[in-house]
């Protein structure tokens, strides 16, 4: 049996939430210590991982190593996320006790996983089981995978008192038993030619599965694609290992792993730039991918808006003048410091599992003239809905009070993805288009027939010429397919590109921070509703910078697409990094006035105390307790 914190080893039932918590109070379970498992780095200790090889190859990596002038090693470790949407982990079981049917409304981004994991569960069809999402408070990853479990309980509970039963986890509890972001580790050896360009990049990357091994393969397989984030290395080879850990099982979590991947290459751009006393926008700038060149994974960019973004935001935002002014600054205070820093990112959109990549729709038209729609997607505060409405309104050329969207459900349209990888737009978008298209089709003879008729009149008259009024919608992404056998195919149907600007003050003796002013810039295509478009840019770098400066996860002891939009779910959350990286710059000025090496390995998230602890000034210096053998931690970063 594998322990783990949060594992859930039974379910009380009762009429009340508070009976029912009260009773597990009287629960007496006897446990034994076993030996455990927690941090990654106690997993690559103990040898243990889950069964996992992944590798990305590129060139020759001794060869590049061996060409370049400087070649430096060393390590960048990454924290975890709790996800904290508002609304907790919450489902209602309905068995129908008849044909065994169940119907289920759970808070989940994967009503199909539901449905499938239910009915195998119980030992039935998925035929008889419903699994019914009208929105989510918030998911954010949380949601994917990580819901079922609860739903499973449930169901078995289900099954055999033949009664509905519902459950919302309260606050503590999901904290405990759902999941997070994965924590990482990076191992890295460059190797870079005298003037600054990156020849040979030999990349070990960890990341804390924890118990199950869940979407963990992915989330590594998303880190090792963005671990190049911007720039052009010849000499690549990029190993993958899945730590197997006996904290909660790690899940999807806003960027799935990319954001940790180019975590890592930002922090080796300073630590190289450092070292070589080379100013790391240059040394950015120099190696920015150009158009037409190929990643590590070998997918050729095209639109490919990066410099430009990258120089826009750097004019836009005054960074020359204003880094004048922060040296004068920092060269007149000794105990509050300021930084800056300009970030780029690329994020690349679809599924790196091929089979995901595909959406339906149905729609119906009432002979009344009004429009039911519905799709594979779910609405978790991300928008979709109204943009998919705004696609049907516009399909079928009526008014978008016209239609309308009640829920999303298996039974009316099956083998859904998950609503991840903030694709959910580009491929319900095309789904949701290609089934109102259908019908404007076989509406058109009645509009040509009845140019000056109301809606309704025309549907009206194609029902009693018994025209069918209901399509179904299908969509898969072409032209994608990617081979990691043979490091060939397109793995991305296009990306997401941007860039920020931060600049922050430090109070070096407490360690604070303040965000001064952040420029940013996101290429997202022609947007199909710009104001959620806008709130999903702020709220993902707010969520990025959340994870890089403040939240950490300790453990206690121990153009192709819809409108030619882009998904913007996921990309702008690196940005975040951006206060992360002028954090840095702050520190590394407080280093150099107390005479320090320049260069500091800062770990993420850059919390107070990791702050005031990097500056490493004399006070410092005075109070640092060295750990003796034998001597752990008492807070343990998993
Ligand atoms: N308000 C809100 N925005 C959100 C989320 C959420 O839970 N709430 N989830 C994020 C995540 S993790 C993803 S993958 C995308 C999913 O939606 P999309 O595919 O339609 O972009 O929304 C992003 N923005
Ligand atoms: C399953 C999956 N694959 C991806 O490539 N990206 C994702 N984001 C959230 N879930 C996923
Ligand atoms: O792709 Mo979002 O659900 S992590």
């Amino acid at each position: 049996m594998h322990y783990y914190t949060g594992q859930i080893i039974g379910l009380i039932v009762a009429e009340t939430q508070a009976i029912a918590q009260e009773a597990v109070g009287l629960v007496k379970v006897h446990y034994s210590e076993l030996p455990h498992i927690l941090s990654i780095e106690e997993a690559i200790e103990n040898n243990s991982y889950f069964p996992v090889n992944r590798r990305i190859v590129k060139g020759d990596i001794e060869k590049g190593l061996e060409e370049a002038d400087f070649v430096f090693e060393g390590e960048t470790r990454i924290g975890g996320q709790e996800h904290f949407y508002l609304e907790t982990q919450a489902t209602l079981i309905i068995p129908k006790l008849e044909d065994k049917e169940f119907e289920i409304h759970s808070s989940t981004q994967n009503p199909t996983e539901t449905q499938i994991t239910v009915a195998s569960v119980l030992g039935i069809d998925a035929n008889r089981i419903v699994c019914r999402v009208k929105r989510l408070g918030g998911g954010f990853g949380g949601k994917e995978t990580r819901s079922i479990p609860l739903s499973l309980a449930l169901a078995v509970g289900a099954w055999h008192l033949k009664k509905p039963i519902r459950c919302m986890l309260d606050r503590d509890e999901d904290i405990i038993i759902s999941g997070q972001r994965h924590p990482f580790l990076g191992r890295w050896k460059v190797g870079v030619t005298k003037d600054g360009k990156l020849l040979a990049m030999d990349v070990q990357i960890y990341n804390n599965g924890g118990w199950s091994a869940d979407l963990s393969v992915a989330v590594l397989e998303r880190s090792m694609t963005h671990v190049d984030n911007c720039y052009y290395v010849p000499n690549v080879r990029i190993i993958g290992h899945l730590c197997k850990t006996n904290i909660h099982s790690n899940t999807a979590f806003r960027g799935f792993g990319g954001p940790q991947g180019m975590m890592i290459t930002e922090n080796i751009m300073c630590e190289i730039a450092d070292s070589m006393g080379i100013d790391v926008n240059d040394f950015r700038e120099k190696n920015l991918y150009v158009e037409g060149q190929q990643t590590h994974f070998n997918q050729t960019l095209k639109d490919w808006h990066v410099p430009l973004i990258y120089r826009q935001v750097k004019n836009d935002s005054e960074f020359e003048k204003r880094r004048e002014e922060i040296d004068k600054f920092n060269s007149e205070h000794k105990w509050r410091k300021r930084g800056l820093a300009l970030i780029p990112t690329k994020f690349g959109i679809s599924f790196t599992a091929l089979h995901l990549n595909q959406a339906g729709a149905l729609v119906h038209i009432y002979h009344d003239g009004s429009v039911l729609i519905s799709h594979g997607g779910v609405e978790m505060g991300q928008g979709l809905h109204t943009k998919m409405l705004q696609i049907a309104a516009e399909t079928l050329d009526v008014p978008l009070e016209t239609v309308h969207l009640m829920e999303t459900a298996t039974n009316l349209v099956g083998n859904t993805s998950a609503t991840a990888a903030s694709v959910s737009s580009d491929i319900n978008g095309y789904a949701v288009s290609n089934a109102c298209k259908t019908l404007a089709e076989r509406l058109k003879p009645y509009r040509e027939k009845m140019p000056d008729k109301s809606f309704k009149e025309i549907v009206h008259a194609a029902y009693f010429d018994r025209v069918n009024l209901s399509a179904n919608g299908f969509y898969k992404t072409p032209d994608i397919g990617y081979n990691w056998d043979k490091n060939e195919g397109q793995m991305f149907f296009y990306f997401t590109m941007g860039a920020a600007c931060t600049e922050v003050e430090i109070d070096v003796l407490t360690g604070d921070h303040t965000i001064l002013r952040t420029d940013l810039c996101m290429d997202i295509g022609r947007s199909i509703n710009y104001a959620i478009d806008v709130g999903q840019i702020e709220g993902a770098f707010v969520q990025g910078v959340g994870w890089c400066t403040i939240e950490e996860t300790l453990h206690f002891p121990n153009g192709h697409t819809i409108h030619s939009s882009k998904g913007v779910g996921e990309p702008p959350l690196f940005l975040g990094s951006s206060v992360f990286f002028a954090i840095r710059d702050a520190i590394k000025s407080a280093r150099q006035s107390n005479n320090n090496g320049a260069t500091v390995a800062l770990s993420s998230p850059a919390t107070p105390e990791i702050i005031r602890l990097a500056c490493d000034d004399e006070i410092v210096k005075n109070c640092k307790v060295e750990r003796k053998d034998g001597e752990s931690a008492w807070a343990l970063r998993v």
